[in-house]
């Protein structure tokens, strides 16, 4: 049995969380921490997710838990995440990270820990996004050199933070390796007034902000007289969830380093 602690619980995914390993017959919930001084903390985690009273409660400090943890599951904020993964390899504990938005320092400091913590980080859980990262990988490779422009398009709900989205980014840097086009000479991320027209090697992102949509991220090669869409459609957070919850399991039997989704699945 795994003995998961979540970090950010009272959060919209903390919540699915708490679902999605009370779902799962191989993990137990060990703890969930909410931000300092949270009134939250000492709420019943069953309560706080609506999923019935578990008689384990929030607390707002992960180090008063962390003994008897064994994978730490942390959908927060860049900052918030690296400091957690500091008290995972102070005390040799897991990670699965589903955290997006960090930038290229902060990306450098997680790498930092590969050689000290076992860590999962993927920007997104579900099964279905990684598979279509293999279908991206195929259709860049047979299009990308053949006159088809590459746009990618994101949708999210309006509490969103972070632009594009982390599972954008990664889908145009699996199309950008494909083709050997470095996503820093190549991404496009704004278009506004005279811009001109789109070169032809350029990848372009789309971001849309709006009502409650869970996620939803097209990418789209097309030319003359034709246009091919591979589209992902998120309708609930338990697909993150569940798929955390999977890393969680399988990085416990891990040794220290950086996995990816695509280690967790098999891919
Ligand atoms: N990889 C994936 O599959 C997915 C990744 N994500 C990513 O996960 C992240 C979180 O998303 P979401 O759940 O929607 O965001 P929320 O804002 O709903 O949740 C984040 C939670 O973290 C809490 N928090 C802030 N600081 C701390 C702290 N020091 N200790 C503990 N908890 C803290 C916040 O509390 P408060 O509100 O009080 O500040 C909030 O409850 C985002 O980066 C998002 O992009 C989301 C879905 C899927
Ligand atoms: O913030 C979200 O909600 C999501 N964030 C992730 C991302 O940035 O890619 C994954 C998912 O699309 C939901």
């Amino acid at each position: 049995m795994t003995r998961i602690a979540i970090v950010g619980v009272a959060g919209r995914m903390g919540r699915t969380l708490v679902n999605a390993v009370q779902q799962d017959a191989g993990a137990t919930l060990a703890g969930g921490v909410v931000e300092p001084g949270s009134s939250l903390v000492g709420t019943d985690l069953g309560e706080l997710a609506g999923v019935g009273r578990l008689d384990v409660t929030a607390v707002d400090s992960l180090e008063a838990i962390l003994d008897d943890v064994d994978v730490l599951i942390d959908f927060t904020s860049p900052q918030v995440t690296l400091a957690n993964l500091a008290a995972c390899a102070a005390y040799g504990k897991a990670i699965v990270i589903g955290t997006t938005g960090l930038d290229d320092e902060q990306l450098a400091e997680l790498d930092g820990y590969r050689d000290r913590v076992p860590m999962v980080f993927a920007p997104n859980m579900s099964v279905g996004v990684n598979l279509t990262l293999k279908l991206l990988e195929t259709a860049a490779k047979a299009l990308g050199d053949e006159g088809y422009d590459i746009e990618v398009i994101e949708s999210h709900h309006r509490h969103k933070v972070d632009a594009p989205s982390g599972t954008a980014l990664k889908m145009g840097e699996v199309v950008a390796d494909a083709l050997e086009r470095p996503l820093k000479e190549y991404g496009v991320f704004e278009r506004v007034g005279q811009c001109g027209p789109r070169s032809d090697r350029e990848i372009g992102f789309a971001t849309v902000r709006a009502g409650d949509i869970v996620g939803e991220h097209t990418v789209m090669f097309a030319t003359e007289g034709e246009r091919i869409e591979i589209t992902h459609k998120a309708s609930s957070r338990m697909t993150f969830a569940k798929g955390a919850v999977r890393a969680a399991r399988w990085v416990a039997g891990q040794g220290n380093g950086r996995y990816s989704m695509q280690d967790v699945l098999g891919l």
